[in-house]
């Protein structure tokens, strides 16, 4: 793979707690710079961020200005909100039942709706509050992803590269094993981003994480070594045990 266009800024901690808090950390020196102004913010989903979400409630609840925070997420599953599985349910319990926040900053896919006119809606709300690029690109000002071990990233999984280069802002993808149907930012609004920052902990991502930052041939067929934002800024940030075989 081509080494030169590919360059994630790489901040690997002991654990993933640390992980959790350089991210904390990192969104408060984010808001700073923003000088006051909102703060368009896309979360991520699965296991990895919840031990954030837990921080920043327990510890950051008085250190950030929470009017200031707008709350997307990169991708969701068709399930109610009080489902174990939807990415809005668990930070709802993790993060909004315990902090400031306003039912109108919180924007999450609307999975009561149809699959098709959900990705619809989603996208529209999307555009209607996000400042857009030349392309009409919605610009978040950070994208939270994680990674599966399977490389995929949102929703975006190997069996449905295309999202990558899809002209929509959302898509209907079905998750490769479960048949279970989710929304999905696609790849050109990823990389619209002004900020992409990947969270990957644990041993099991180890392999996953080696493969796409070292641009080993089988890199490509990642979802996640496809994301690099035309900003230029792209943050891995990693535990020891994820980024064991990175070579520097
Ligand atoms: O299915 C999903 O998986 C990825 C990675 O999750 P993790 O449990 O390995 O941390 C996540 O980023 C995505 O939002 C989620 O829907």
């Amino acid at each position: 793979m081509d080494k030169s266009i590919y360059s994630p800024n790489l901040h690997v901690f002991p654990t993933g707690p640390d992980v959790a808090r350089a991210f904390a950390d990192h969104l408060v020196e984010k808001l700073d710079a923003l000088d006051g102004g909102p703060l368009f913010w896309a979360l991520s989903g699965g296991s990895t961020p919840k031990l954030l979400f837990q921080l920043l409630a327990e510890e950051y609840r008085d250190k950030i200005d929470w009017s200031r925070l707008h709350f997307f997420w990169g991708d969701d599953r068709m399930v109610p909100y009080d489902d174990p599985e939807s990415n809005y349910g668990e930070v709802k319990k993790l993060l909004f039942d315990h902090v400031p926040v306003e039912a109108e900053q919180i924007h999450p896919v609307p999975t009561e709706l149809e699959p098709q006119e959900a990705a619809r809606a989603y996208a529209a709300t999307i555009l209607e509050h996000l400042p857009q690029n030349s392309d009409g690109l919605p610009i978040f000002d950070i994208n939270m992803l994680g990674m599966g071990t399977d490389g995929h990233t949102a929703s975006i999984f190997p069996d449905s590269m295309e999202l990558l280069t899809d002209e929509r802002v959302c898509a209907v993808v079905k998750h490769p094993e479960s048949g279970q149907l989710r929304v999905t930012l696609t790849g050109p609004v990823i990389n619209a981003s002004d900020e992409v920052v990947f969270l990957i902990t644990g041993n099991s991502k180890t392999l996953r994480v080696a493969q796409i930052v070292n641009r080993e041939q089988q890199a490509t067929t990642f979802p996640a070594a496809h994301i690099n934002p035309s900003s230029g800024r792209l943050h891995w940030f990693l535990d020891q045990a994820a980024a064991a075989e990175v070579g520097y």
